[in-house]
């Protein structure tokens, strides 16, 4: 693993992502926490997190090409009402994913890890009642080895 190399890359590409959303929302799923957020939850919000996922790891830019980039995923949680509880144990979830899913460099697991502590907090920060409806947002954030 290389310091050229994208984490996405590292990671094995959207193949190895796929792989790692199934296995984490087979979990989320079964999560009594978690299981109410998620009462609507169809198979394409599983492919769209795939999908983000590769683009902020230095993937393919198909979020922002096809899914509407960095606003529609800040409205997606908009209104969640996402308790600092349910946040951790989706952080947790994801970090125990990685850990079965990806490549067992400590490297990646952490740069991985940190970028799940600090999205998670955005999604919970938006999701807060009283929140105003997200109508401009950057680009989707680029992650390279942090
Ligand atoms: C790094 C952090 C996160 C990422 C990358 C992420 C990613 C996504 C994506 C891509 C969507 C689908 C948007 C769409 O295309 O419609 C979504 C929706 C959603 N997210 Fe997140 N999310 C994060 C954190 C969280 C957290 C912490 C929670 C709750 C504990 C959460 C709960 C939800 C729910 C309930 C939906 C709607 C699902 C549905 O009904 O289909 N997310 N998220």
């Amino acid at each position: 693993m290389t310091e050229q190399q994208t984490m996405y890359e590292a990671i094995g590409g959207s193949k190895v992502l796929d792989e790692l959303v199934e296995v984490f929302y087979a979990k989320v799923l079964d999560d009594p926490l978690l299981k109410p957020l998620f009462e609507n939850f169809t198979r394409t919000h599983l492919e769209h997190v795939s999908v983000w996922l590769a683009e902020v790891f230095g993937g393919p830019a198909g979020f922002t090409e096809e899914l509407g980039g960095h606003l529609h995923i800040l409205q997606a949680h908009h209104g969640l009402g996402i308790s600092e509880e349910q946040r951790a144990r989706w952080a947790e979830l994801m970090k125990e994913s990685a850990r079965e899913v990806l490549p067992a460099d400590e490297r990646l697991q952490d740069s991985f890890g940190r970028y799940i502590d600090w999205g998670t907090a955005i999604a919970r920060d938006v999701s807060q009642p009283g929140e105003a409806y997200p109508e401009s947002a950057g680009d989707v954030p680029r992650r390279h080895w942090q």
